[in-house]
C-alpha cells in the first residue's frame, strides 16, 4: 500500500479517547499510559478512566471550552481538529502560533444510532440526539490525515495497535494507519447511510413509527466476504459481499468446511437450494441445477429424502447442489459421495462422522450453517437493470388462502402433495410446473416462455426417470390462461392441481377440471420467479 510521500512516523505522544462502546478501552488506556502517552478524553470516557486511576485530561480542560448543549459540542474545537489535521512539517508554525498540540492517535466509536432507532418506541427526538456529530468529524479528520495520525474505530483493532507500538517504540506504521483510515471511512459511510435511510423512510413520506418501505435514496453497505475466481462465466470478474449481520441459516453466514473454492454459480445455486429446503418441516432434500430444483423430497430420514429427491432427475442431479434441512449424517453423506458427482452439499451442522465421510472426496464443497429460526426476518430482493436497481420485499409468503374451486375435493394425500408441490413451485423459475406425489417431485418444468411447454417438459422428465404420473398432483406458479393446461395434465394422469387462479378464463379452466374429475385449489397468490 502507498500513501502521500509527505508522511511522518513519530512515536505516539498524545491520544484522544472518546467512545460510546467502552469495550476494551480501559486496557488500551492503561497500555498507552504505561507507554508515556498523554490521554485526552470526553466526559463519560474520561470519568471511566479516572475511576480506574488512569491519568487523563478532559477535552474541556485541553480546549479551555466546556462540553455544552447536552454533549452536542464536546470535541468540536480548533485545538482538537487542528491537532488532528495539522500536517507535520508543513503546519508546525501555525500550530505553534495558536498553541495547538499534535494529537497522534484518535480512538472513537460513535453514538449507537442503529440500536437506538431499532427500538420500536424510538421517537424522532431520540433518534436525532443519537446522531453523532463530533465523533464522525474526528474520525474523518484523522482518516484524511492518516499520513501523520492513527484512527481506531473498532475495539477489535486495539490489540493490533498495542502490539505494533510495543514492537516499534511507540510508532504505528503508515501501512497500518492507511488500513485503519480506510476502515474509518467505511465506518462513517455506513453510519451516514443508516441516518439517510432513517430520515428517507421515516420523515420523507413516513413517520418514526410508520416508515415507508423504500427510502428516498437507497444506502446499503455490504462487506466483501471473498473475491471469486470468476463470475457467471470465466471472462467475468466477481466477488461475494455480505450484510454486516447476515441472517442465521443464510448462504452469507454459512461456513465452508472443505472442498474447492466456491464459485459465483455455486453460491447462487446453493442459495436457491437452501431457501427452498427451508420450506419444509420434516427431513427434506433439495437438489438444484442451474438455479432450479431438479429434485425435491421429504422423507422419514435425511437418507430417504435424498434417495427420493435424486430419483426425480438423476441426469440433472449430476454436478448438482444438495441442500438439507437437518444435520447431515454419515449414512446420507456416504450415499451421496459414492453415487454421484456433487458440487456443493449444505446442511445445518453436519455431524463429525459426515464430515469425515465427505473428506474422502477432497473437491466436494461442504458447507455448514447454524439452524435457522422458524420465521426468518423478511429482507429485500434486488435486481440490477441497466442504469438502475429494482428493489422489492422478498417473496416470503406462501399463499393467500386455499380454496377448492372444483366439484371434487382433494383427498387428504392429494392435499398434502398439493401443498408440497406448491412449496417447490415457488422456487422454480417461471413458467414453473411441478408434478409431485407422496412428498416427492416427479417432474419439474422450469423457465419456459410458455406454461404448456413447462408442463410438457415436466412430463418428459417423469417419463425419463420412469416415474408414473397417474394419481399425481400438479402445481403451477401462475394461473392457467386457457383450459389446455388442465386437459394436458389430465392426459398424463394428474388428479389434483394447485394454482393461484385469477385468469379471465378461470371458469373455463374450472370447467375443464370438473370435466376431467380433477380437484383444483386456488391459492390467491402468484409466485413468479425470474
Ligand atoms: N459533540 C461532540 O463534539 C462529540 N465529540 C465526541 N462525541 C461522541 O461522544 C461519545 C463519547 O462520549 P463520552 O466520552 O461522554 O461517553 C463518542 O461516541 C463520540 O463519538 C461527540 N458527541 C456527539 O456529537
Amino acid at each position: 500500500m502507498t500513501s502521500s510521500a509527505n508522511h511522518s512516523n513519530l512515536p505516539v505522544t498524545r491520544a484522544l479517547l472518546s467512545v460510546s462502546d467502552k469495550t476494551g478501552i480501559l486496557e488500551l488506556a492503561q497500555f498507552l499510559h504505561t507507554q508515556g502517552v498523554e490521554l485526552l478524553s470526553t466526559g463519560g470516557t474520561a470519568k471511566l478512566l479516572a475511576d480506574h486511576q488512569i491519568p487523563v485530561i478532559e477535552v474541556s480542560k485541553h480546549t479551555g471550552f466546556p462540553e455544552m448543549m447536552d454533549g452536542r459540542v464536546k470535541t468540536l474545537h480548533p485545538k482538537i481538529h487542528g491537532g488532528i489535521l495539522g500536517r507535520r512539517g508543513t503546519d508546525d508554525a501555525v500550530m505553534a502560533e495558536h498553541g495547538i498540540g499534535r494529537i497522534d492517535l484518535i480512538v472513537v466509536n460513535l453514538y449507537p444510532f442503529e440500536a437506538t432507532v431499532a427500538k420500536p418506541d424510538c421517537s424522532l427526538e431520540e433518534a436525532i440526539e443519537n446522531i453523532d456529530i463530533g465523533g464522525p468529524t474526528m474520525v474523518r479528520a484523522s482518516a484524511k490525515n492518516h499520513a501523520h495520525v492513527t484512527i481506531v474505530v473498532n475495539p477489535a483493532d486495539y490489540p493490533r495497535i498495542q502490539a505494533e507500538m510495543q514492537q516499534e517504540a511507540g510508532r504505528i506504521s503508515l501501512d497500518t494507519r492507511l488500513d485503519l483510515a480506510i476502515k474509518a471511512f467505511e465506518h462513517t459511510a455506513g453510519y451516514d447511510g443508516m441516518i439517510a435511510n432513517y430520515f428517507g423512510s421515516r420523515v420523507a413520506g413516513g413517520t418514526p413509527t410508520a416508515p415507508v418501505q423504500f427510502p428516498r435514496t437507497f444506502n446499503l453497505q455490504m462487506n466483501k466476504l471473498q473475491d471469486l475466481r470468476y463470475g457467471e462465466n470465466a471472462h467475468q470478474q466477481a466477488a461475494f459481499y455480505a450484510e454486516t449481520k447476515p441472517p442465521l441459516g443464510s448462504i452469507a453466514s454459512a461456513v465452508q468446511i472443505q472442498g474447492k473454492e466456491l464459485s459465483y454459480n455455486n453460491i447462487a445455486d446453493t442459495d436457491a437450494a437452501l431457501e427452498c429446503v427451508k420450506q419444509f418441516e420434516a427431513p427434506a432434500c433439495v437438489i438444484v441445477k442451474h438455479a432450479n430444483p431438479c429434485g425435491v423430497a421429504v422423507g422419514a430420514s435425511l437418507l430417504e429424502a435424498y434417495e427420493r429427491a435424486y430419483q426425480t432427475d438423476p441426469e440433472s442431479a449430476f454436478g448438482g447442489i444438495i441442500a438439507f434441512n437437518r444435520p447431515l449424517d454419515a449414512e446420507t453423506a456416504q450415499r451421496i459421495v459414492e453415487r454421484q458427482f456433487v458440487e456443493v452439499i449444505i446442511a445445518p451442522n453436519p455431524t463429525p462422522a459426515a464430515v469425515a465421510v465427505v473428506a474422502a472426496k477432497k473437491n466436494v464443497r461442504l458447507l455448514s450453517l447454524e439452524a435457522w429460526p422458524a420465521q426468518a426476518k423478511p429482507s429485500l430482493d434486488f435486481k440490477r437493470v441497466n442504469g438502475g436497481l429494482l428493489v422489492q420485499t422478498a417473496d416470503t409468503a406462501l399463499f393467500d388462502s386455499l380454496s377448492v374451486v372444483t366439484e371434487r375435493q382433494p383427498t387428504e394425500p392429494e392435499l398434502n402433495d398439493l401443498q408440497f408441490a406448491w412449496r417447490v413451485a415457488k422456487f422454480v423459475k417461471s413458467n414453473a410446473i411441478v408434478y409431485a406425489k407422496n412428498n416427492m417431485t416427479l417432474g419439474v418444468g422450469a423457465g419456459q416462455m410458455s406454461r404448456v411447454n413447462s408442463a410438457r417438459i415436466a412430463a418428459i422428465k417423469a417419463e425419463q426417470a420412469g416415474l408414473a404420473l397417474i394419481g399425481a398432483v400438479m402445481a403451477s406458479d401462475a394461473f392457467f390462461p386457457f383450459r389446455d393446461g388442465i386437459d394436458n395434465a389430465a392426459k398424463v394422469g394428474i388428479k389434483a392441481v394447485i394454482q393461484p387462479g385469477g385468469s379471465m378464463r378461470d371458469q373455463e379452466v374450472i370447467d375443464a377440471a370438473n370435466e376431467q374429475g380433477i380437484a383444483m385449489i386456488f391459492t390467491g397468490m402468484r409466485h413468479f420467479r425470474h
